[in-house]
């Protein structure tokens, strides 16, 4: 099954545009929200902060989507390149700004690092 690619407007939308009182936690790749669809459905958004080879990504994304009771199951998907022109040591270049987030089914009772340690 390929996994949904999720706009970024929705991401925003459901995590109030990332509110610092939606934030669940912060992992090791990055920030985790928490996300609520007008349907009432919750997810939890980890927005990646690591720069990760795009290989390391789709690693990333298959393992997460192992379906397997003790192992969240990831919903979606976020990856956008942005160009933006920014001024460096005096001359302006186009840098590449990569935006990736993985959607993930919202565990009541956080991350299964808490479900082991109690
Ligand atoms: N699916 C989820 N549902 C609810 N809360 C989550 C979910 N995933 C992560 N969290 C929350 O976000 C925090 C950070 O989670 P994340 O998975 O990014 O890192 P971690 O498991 O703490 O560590 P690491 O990234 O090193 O494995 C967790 O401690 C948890 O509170």
């Amino acid at each position: 099954m390929e996994l949904a690619e999720l706009p970024f407007r929705l991401l925003e939308e459901i995590t109030e545009g990332f509110s610092e009182g939606r934030l669940l936690g912060t992992g090791s790749y990055g920030r985790v929200y928490k996300g609520v669809h007008k349907n009432g459905d919750e997810v939890a958004v980890k927005r990646l902060s690591y720069d990760l080879e795009d290989e390391q990504f789709k690693e990333l994304r298959n393992h997460m989507r192992l379906d397997h009771p003790n192992i969240v199951r990831v919903v979606g998907y976020y990856d956008e390149t942005q160009h933006k022109q920014v001024n460096y040591e005096g001359k302006f270049v186009v840098a590449e700004v990569r935006h990736r987030a993985l959607c993930l089914e919202y565990m009541h009772n956080g991350s299964l690092q808490k479900h082991l340690s109690g």
